[in-house]
């Protein structure tokens, strides 16, 4: 097992303390979202509203009952991973494609706990990690266009298609030093579905898992 793999799992570990008895879990996509998804069983939850196809099918395969969120109200507990974070919880999301989804759920929940290992924190955000971007299929050339005015540079995601039907403008070089102006300002494209900045939704508590183990960081 890898030191990061073990990290995951510890993160996993901590963020149990968020859910309570016959609560309706908010659950995240990724490998770190399942290291926690494989505790789950163990819970009594009432149900859980997934935030991809693949989250939903591993959850369903555990015996978890899957709630639509258009049923669920809000939620009390969104826990999901991330790609980077930074200092003011803001992230980038959406290496697995599962943006748009997650950024749902994260929306409709009350609380949104992160879990990440040490490799995901970073000073500033879309230095290393390009921010992904969920647009319509007819709209691609266009917004990547746009990006490139915005001194992005799109790379279009090959052989993926989201959950709801679009593709994936992974851009390099965009300036994400005001994380929520760049979310609202990628969010005004036309044709673009959501992106990968999240800033307006970023996280109310980080589990930061490192070699000594898992540090809580608030808003
Ligand atoms: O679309 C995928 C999600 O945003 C994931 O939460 C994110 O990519 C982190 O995944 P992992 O825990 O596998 O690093």
């Amino acid at each position: 097992m890898s030191d990061q793999h073990a990290q995951k799992q510890a993160a996993a570990k901590a963020a149990l303390r968020y859910i309570e008895d016959d609560m309706i879990l908010g659950v995240g996509t990724g490998s770190t979202v399942n290291c926690l998804i494989e505790l789950l069983p163990s819970l009594r939850l009432t149900g859980a509203v997934a935030s991809s196809q693949v989250t939903e099918d591993k959850l369903r395969a555990l015996g978890i009952e899957i709630v639509d969120l258009n049923f669920a109200g809000t939620l009390d507990v969104y826990i999901d991973g991330a790609d980077e974070v930074n200092a003011d919880l803001q992230l980038i999301k959406g290496g697995g494609g599962a943006l748009t989804r997650e950024k749902i759920v994260a929306a409709a929940s009350n609380k949104f706990v992160c879990m990440v290992d040490d490799s995901k924190m970073v000073e500033f955000l879309g230095r290393e990690f390009p921010v992904p971007i969920e647009v319509l299929p007819q709209a691609r050339s266009y917004v990547a266009r746009q990006l490139a005015q915005l001194g992005g540079e799109p790379v279009y995601r090959e052989n993926f298609v989201t959950d709801y039907g679009n593709v994936i403008l992974d851009t390099y070089d965009l300036d994400v030093s005001n994380p929520l102006a760049l979310e609202q300002q990628l969010n005004n494209i036309v044709g673009v579905v959501c992106n990968g900045v999240f800033a307006a939704n970023q996280a109310d508590i980080l589990l930061k898992a490192g070699s000594n183990g898992v540090k809580k960081i608030m808003r």
